[in-house]
């Protein structure tokens, strides 16, 4: 048994609360898996180093109404695969080097470990580590539906289908969310041929309701998409597989038969993540879990175990937290490392206004309350909220691209001009999103954001101004 002052599970986020703190203190991280994580290894930095090459290979058809021809000549797959993870798994082995080999007071322990009591741990090779202070950060892991031919070479999941050798040719992607509409954009913008399969519609079912109507509708005119049906198995079929599905009963699927089959060259089964609990065996450590399988921490980010903060454990990211968000993670991180050093002076971790972004074609941002949910959660009946939708199509900026799909929609509060919710779909929309969440973030009122600020003309953030201006608002 090997004593630490603070042991650390999972890399991804953890790896960030080393602090220098820590220099004269004793500290174990352990990862059973690549080191950094699954936003730098699999998640967040890859899909983006793939969705902008997709992009630009997608222009050719946004560049035609403009008239301007373009072609896509040729996608180099393996030499973009190898550009882009030359450069990640270069950042993750030198991660690991750093903790494991150059800094002294860090121990590394490549494996996976479980909990035998609220401190101590037991790795996969037999090594007990007890700590004073202990952190998980041992996100999430995708899941898999349990049909016939799920473990064939041909399906994937997003932690695997970006290191394939050459770009297929037919793509299914299984799945409506975040990860689906990502890779269906991706690999449909290099000339694959995609299609995707959801089991309810519509698609990216989380956002407002305008916002995945819209968003559905763009992704069946980009690729084929069939809604209300379910995987029922995988099987080899010449060079690749055959999907089975059978119809959601009740659902608007368009055939009648009750079983359709898609031929592709590969899967994405892309249907959710799931914490990582599992194999941490809470329950030998009495910590509580959320229904969903999440473990249970209170506002300071500490695990709960009868209800009750367990002195010294705490938790962040994908593991505790329903956001399964990397800005999450590392916000969290963040209030973690403070409390570790300042055990009297503790902090929230502040989860009001949580955006998120999904870097499909067009792109969606959002953060805040739907339509639906701020009617829903109005004393008035829905009569105290304010919304406006505004089209990129009615900006000086938006005649320049052309644009009859992108727009933003706001939610507010009527008596008091606060903002409480913003849906953007279209170009640039993640990074369009960012003057509305810092507006909600530092309760700066929708007439003081419209007037009391310039915005530059013929920019495309007057697409905001102007659906802020549209707001029925007091002020
Ligand atoms: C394809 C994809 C794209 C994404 N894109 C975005 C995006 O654009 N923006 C965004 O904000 N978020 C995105 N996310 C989500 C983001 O990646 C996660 O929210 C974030 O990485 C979670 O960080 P974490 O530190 O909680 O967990 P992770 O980074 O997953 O780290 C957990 C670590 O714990 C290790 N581990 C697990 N169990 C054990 C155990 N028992 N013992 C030892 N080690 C263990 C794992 O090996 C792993 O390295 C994406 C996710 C995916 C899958
Ligand atoms: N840009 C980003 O921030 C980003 C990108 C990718 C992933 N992520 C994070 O990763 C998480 C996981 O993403 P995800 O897309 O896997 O999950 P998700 O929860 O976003 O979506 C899962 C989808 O799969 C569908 N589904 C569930 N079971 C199914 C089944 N048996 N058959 C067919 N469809 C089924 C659901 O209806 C839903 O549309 C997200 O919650 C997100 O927070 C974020």
């Amino acid at each position: 048994m090997t004593y630490y002052d603070l042991a650390i599970i999972g890399s991804g986020s953890g790896n960030s609360l080393i602090t220098p703190y820590w220099d004269n203190k004793k500290v174990a991280i352990i990862d059973g898996g690549v080191f950094g994580g699954t936003c730098l290894n699999a998640g967040c930095i890859p899909t983006k180093m793939f969705v902008y090459p997709a992009g630009l290979a997608a222009a050719a058809g946004q560049a035609r109404p403009l008239g301007v021809d373009l072609n896509l000549e040729q996608v180099r797959w393996q030499q973009m695969r190898d550009r882009i993870f030359g450069r990640i798994d270069a950042i993750s082995e030198a991660g690991r080097r750093y903790r494991d080999v150059e800094l002294d007071h860090v121990t590394l322990y490549q494996d996976y470990a479980r909990f035998t009591g609220p401190k101590t741990l037991l790795t996969a090779a037999g090594e007990t580590v007890e700590a004073g202070q202990v952190v998980i950060a041992a996100g999430s892991r995708a899941v898999l539906p349990q049909v016939p031919g799920i473990d064939l070479p041909q399906v994937h999941t997003s932690d695997s289908v970006m290191r394939i050798d050459a770009l297929p040719e037919r793509v299914l992607v299984v799945g409506g969310g975040f990860v689906a509409a990502e890779f269906a954009a991706v690999f449909s913008g290099f000339g694959a041929r995609v299609t995707q399969v959801n089991r309810s519609a519509p698609l990216l079912k989380s956002e407002d309701a305008l916002v995945s109507e819209r968003f559905t509708e763009a992704a069946a005119r980009s690729w084929d998409l069939r809604l209300g049906w379910n995987l029922a198995a995988v099987e080899e079929h010449g060079t690749g597989v055959r999907a089975v599905f059978h119809v959601v009963p009740g659902a608007a699927a368009e055939a009648s038969t009750g079983t359709m089959s898609v031929d592709a060259d590969i899967v994405l089964v892309a249907i959710g993540r799931v914490p990582n609990t599992g194999s941490l065996d809470p329950a030998a450590a009495g910590f509580d879990l959320e229904p969903d399988g999440r473990l249970a921490v209170d506002g300071y980010q500490r695990v709960l175990a009868g209800g009750q903060p367990v002195d010294g454990v705490w938790a962040l990211g994908d593991i505790s937290n329903r956001f399964q968000l990397k800005h999450v993670a590392n916000h969290e991180a963040r209030v973690v490392a403070h409390n570790l050093e300042h055990p009297g002076a503790l902090r929230r971790s502040d989860h009001r206004f949580v955006p998120a972004a999904v870097f499909t074609r067009p792109q969606v941002a959002s953060v805040g309350l739907t339509e639906q949910a701020a009617r829903a959660a109005d004393p008035a009946g829905g009569a105290g909220i304010a919304t406006a939708v505004q089209a990129y199509g009615s900006t000086a900026y938006g005649w320049a691209m052309e644009d009859g799909e992108g727009f933003v929609k706001l939610v507010a509060e009527k008596a008091t001009g606060r903002l409480l919710g913003a849906h953007i779909m279209g170009h640039d929309a993640a990074t369009l999103i960012q003057p509305l969440i810092q507006a909600m973030a530092f309760g700066l009122d929708v007439p003081s954001m419209a007037r009391g600020q310039y915005w530059i003309h013929p920019a495309l953030t007057e697409v905001v101004e102007n659906a802020l201006l549209a707001l029925d608002v007091a002020g």
